[in-house]
């Protein structure tokens, strides 16, 4: 099944909510990671059931990262803050390097957000009909 993390900075978490309720009928295909708080407000806020890490400042991006070494991950929407600065900036950085590294599609903002969730969905759709 295909596998997706969710996250977002907080000024960004309206937005996270927003796009995951356009796209609920897909996500809802997927299995879906999270860090803490973005999370937790997807689950509150939308019919989604998500495995959640630690909140981002204090690991959670790095969970991510571990998974994306481990092959586990198909794709990161990481909505992030292109204004404020974060303390964790290092472990921001480290995620979107190994993104890199492995070749897995990080989106970081909306629009682009949207197409990761399209195109994961397309191809699963594709190998649902080739199996
Ligand atoms: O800080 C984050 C990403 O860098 C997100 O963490 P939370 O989802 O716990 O707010």
């Amino acid at each position: 099944m295909t596998r997706v993390a969710l996250i977002a900075h907080d000024d960004k978490k309206s937005t996270m909510i927003d796009l995951v309720q356009e796209y609920e009928a897909v996500l809802s295909s997927f299995d879906l990671v999270a860090t803490g708080t973005t999370g937790q407000r997807i689950m509150a806020e939308a019919d989604l059931d998500v495995e959640r890490k630690e909140s981002g400042p204090v690991g959670g991006d790095t969970q991510i990262g571990a998974e994306v070494v481990e092959g586990r991950l198909d794709g990161i929407v990481f909505l992030q803050d292109p204004m404020t600065a974060q303390p964790h900036e290092p472990d921001i950085g480290a995620l979107m390097r190994i993104c890199n590294v492995h070749d897995v599609p990080l989106a970081t903002c909306r629009s682009a957000g949207e197409y990761v969730v399209r195109g994961l969905a397309r191809d699963e759709e594709t190998r649902r009909q080739s199996a």
